[in-house]
């Protein structure tokens, strides 16, 4: 970059012109800004360059928005400044509006004036993009007359994935520029693009390898003082083509289909739409229309509420005071797997293609050979899709548990067995050299218990992975009483470093995850026996956004699995007859899955469960009549009258269990926050994003109104002890139902050992 003309420096080179009297003209005109956050500066002459401050994303708050416009005027009021460029600071030219600002009141001056202006502009225009242009950093980078960007960029416009449309001109002028298909595939998906692909696709006009800041000066130079008659994307004619109508038929069938009930897919589609059958400026106009309906729907507020909690979750505290800012994980370089069924070969991938050295232990040769064969398979398959290299050699394979001697932490990954595992990690304490970190991928057992059998119980966790562990996003990292913070804090950056979003949970039956969703099942099962069939409860929950109803994920997952626990837990009670059989513990239960367990019923894996498959293994769920009998046989048998049971109370009481749980977790300190449970359901149990999870819904719902109707099902069914209100939801609801972000100050805080 050339010298600096100008006094007045405040960074390196980089001149500041922002002097007292502008100083004052713009605090009297924003009142409370502080500071201007976008910095101009002036470069071998004749180049402005303003750069977007406001770290870490150098989102287009009030303030930085406000720095735009200004440095934008005084760059096209100096003769000499024969060309702009806009950047960011720190590597990333920007991450769009600022999210925070969208729940308070608006300031500043708004986006798309600001957009105009730059477009407007008769001086060259340069975006030099950097780490991200995201939604209205993409935005404010299409109003610039050229784009130059870094070959490790990212652009795309990701509102939808908040609820929103990219509401600055992103729907009118993407389509112009890259056409109607390609705009449709990236604005409805909200995915970034790399560089690369933005310059195949002609939203960027120069890739380099270098600093993009320094490239976008020579390039605004060289283009200093050329018409801009054709490089204002506004003034583009409308994208046509014959086969317009039938593109955007099928983008709308694309997105209904996929949405689950969100609208803002359906939305973007509309919008762009526009941009082929009206002029810009009316364009503009929808465009406005269309997103100010998505500003204020609730789908907007949960996603958005939902991209913070997934944030927020990293920050992760305990009730005994063990806090992610004070614990400091331990490097991790080795790590071993035992047990290579499914479970612990996705486990094997992810550790591998994080870039650790694996120990993969299976101790009987056969099944060893075929895990190593399956994972082989998985790691090219991956390899192919990321586009990185392949991480066979990561890998080593053993017949042995010895060989896990000197690595940094195991995961255990066997079938979940109590009396297996604690001989795991019987042998794993006696092996492994001191200090390695000793996991447990269960779903739901006691790591107190296994920690027990080893001689460093502090360095015992759970680990509990979703199916596929390579593919799943979520991991719950599991403390027990006695995991030191250092344990914890290693389990939690291990599952950041395999891509994964870790959730801290505390030590209880099922942890959070699978403890929610007992009362959800429940409930199910009860709404069976009383005249639903699997195919009604199903469908309700599919049409509230669900992936999958509650008895297809059943069969998906297999129902031997829960049998086996109930059995474990002494609740199957084979050929009962009676009212007895109905009851455990005073409590009502139904042994409807225990009876298809009975049958050989698993679900897909056998071709039949709560639905019929053409074949073991299939995938397609039809309803089986043979089923609907059993059900009727089962009720008559049993005294229970078939009724018919409305979409409202089948929700209603499927949902508000589940949530009353979560409830009663927060109470008991097993997460320490409702955007935890709300980020385990949406990313392990398909609950669907646009509704923030489980206790954003309860929220959203009013708490008042979900005391009110478990308080009226508790009534009923006083045996139920799932749908009887937990204290906590209570209390909320007695101090006027106080936002989710306050819900922490009515948790009762057990004191802080530490
Ligand atoms: C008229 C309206 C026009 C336009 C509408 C929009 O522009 S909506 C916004 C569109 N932009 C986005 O959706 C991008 C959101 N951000 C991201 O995807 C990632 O943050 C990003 C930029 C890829 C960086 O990822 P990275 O993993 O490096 O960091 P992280 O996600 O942890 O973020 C760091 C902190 O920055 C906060 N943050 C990120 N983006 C924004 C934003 N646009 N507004 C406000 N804050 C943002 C993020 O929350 C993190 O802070 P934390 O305190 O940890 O929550």
């Amino acid at each position: 970059m050339g010298a600096a003309v100008h006094s007045g420096n405040r960074r390196g080179t980089k001149i500041v012109v922002k002097d007292d009297a502008e100083e004052k003209k713009f605090n009297n005109n924003t009142k409370d800004l502080l500071d201007i956050m976008a910095f101009y500066s002036r470069v071998s002459g004749s180049v402005g360059v303003i750069t977007l401050q406001n770290p870490p994303v150098n989102a287009l708050s009030a303030a930085v928005r406000q720095g735009i416009v200004d440095t934008m005027h005084r760059a096209l009021s100096e003769p000499e400044v024969k060309s702009v460029v806009i950047c960011g600071q720190n590597g990333k030219f920007c991450g769009g509006a600022d999210i925070r600002e969208f729940r308070a009141n608006m300031r500043g001056p708004p986006l798309v004036p600001m957009i105009h202006l730059i477009e407007a502009a008769e001086k060259p225009v340069v975006a030099a993009i950097e780490g991200v242009a995201l939604g209205g950093g993409l935005e404010l980078a299409l109003g610039c007359h050229y784009r130059i960007a870094h070959s490790k960029a990212r652009l795309g416009l990701p509102e939808v994935t908040l609820g929103l449309l990219p509401g600055a001109g992103g729907t009118q002028r993407l389509p112009r520029l890259i056409g109607v298909p390609a705009a449709l595939e990236l604005i409805t998906t909200g995915r970034h693009a790399t560089a690369a692909e933005a310059l195949q696709l002609g939203i960027v006009d120069e890739v380099t390898d270098h600093s993009a800041v320094d490239a976008a000066v020579k390039f605004a130079q060289s283009v200093a003082g050329k018409s801009l008659d054709a490089r204002r994307i506004s003034t583009y004619p409308c994208p046509r083509s014959p086969d317009l109508a039938e593109i955007f038929e099928k983008a709308m069938q694309e997105v209904r289909r996929s949405a689950r009930g969100a609208i803002a897919p359906v939305t973007c589609v509309q919008a762009v739409h526009a941009s082929v059958t009206l002029p810009y400026a009316k364009g503009m106009e929808r465009e406005r229309e269309l997103f100010s309906t998505l500003f204020t729907s609730g789908q907007a507020h949960a996603l958005q509420y939902y991209f913070f909690a997934q944030r927020a979750v990293s920050r992760w505290s305990t009730p005994s005071g063990a806090r992610w800012d004070t614990s400091k994980p331990r490097p991790v370089h080795k790590a071993a797997v035992i047990g290579l069924g499914t479970m612990g070969r996705g486990i094997t991938v992810s550790l591998a293609q994080a870039g650790l050295s694996v120990v993969a232990v299976e101790t009987q040769e056969k099944q060893l050979l075929e895990a190593k064969q399956a994972v082989s398979g998985m790691l090219e398959r991956s390899a192919k899709r990321r586009g990185a290299p392949l991480a066979h050699d990561k890998i080593k394979y053993s017949c042995s548990i010895q060989a896990v001697a000197d690595v940094d932490l195991v995961i255990e990954a066997v079938f979940e067995d109590m009396a297996l595992k604690k001989t795991i990690f019987q042998q794993l304490s006696g092996i492994c050299k001191p200090g390695t970190f000793l996991c447990t991928n269960t779903s739901g057992l006691d790591i107190d218990e296994l920690a027990s059998q080893t001689q460093s119980p502090e360095l015992v966790v759970g680990m509990h992975f979703f199916a596929p562990a390579h593919v799943m996003k979520l991991l719950e990292v599991v403390y027990g009483p006695r995991s030191s913070p250092e344990a914890l804090a290693t389990a939690m950056e291990m599952g950041k470093k395999m891509g994964k979003v870790s959730v801290a949970v505390g030590n209880c039956r099922g942890f959070v995850g699978n403890r929610m969703l007992k009362p959800y099942l429940e409930q199910a099962f009860f709404l069976l026996e009383e005249g639903a069939t699997p195919e009604q409860v199903d469908q309700v929950l599919e049409e509230f956004g669900f992936a999958m109803g509650v008895f297809k994920v059943s069969d998906l997952s297999g129902l031997d699995v829960g049998w086996k626990v109930r059995k474990a837990d002494g609740l199957v009670v084979p050929g009962s007859t009676g009212k007895s059989a109905r009851i455990r513990g005073g409590s009502r239960y139904s042994p409807l899955g225990d009876l298809l367990c009975e049958q050989g019923r698993f679900g897909q894996k056998t071709g039949r469960g709560w639905y019929q498959y053409d074949k073991p293994g299939g995938r397609v769920a039809k309803p089986d009549p043979w089923l609907h009998g059993f059900l009727e046989e089962y009720r008559a048998r049993h005294g229970l009258v078939a009724r018919r049971i409305d979409h409202q109370e089948m929700l209603e009481r499927c949902l508000y269990a589940l949530i009353n749980e979560g409830f009663q977790i927060l109470q008991d300190g097993i997460a320490a926050g409702p955007e935890d449970i709300d980020v385990i359901y949406v990313l392990g149990y398909g609950w669907p994003r646009h509704r923030g999870g489980p206790m954003f819904y309860a929220g959203l719902v009013g708490l008042d109104k979900v005391l009110e109707r478990l308080e009226h099902y508790h009534q009923v069914y006083p045996n139920v002890s799932g749908l009887k209100p937990c204290s906590l939801i209570r209390k909320l609801a007695a101090s006027s139902s106080p936002p989710i972000h306050r819900w922490r100050e009515f948790i009762q805080k057990p004191r802080s050992q530490l």
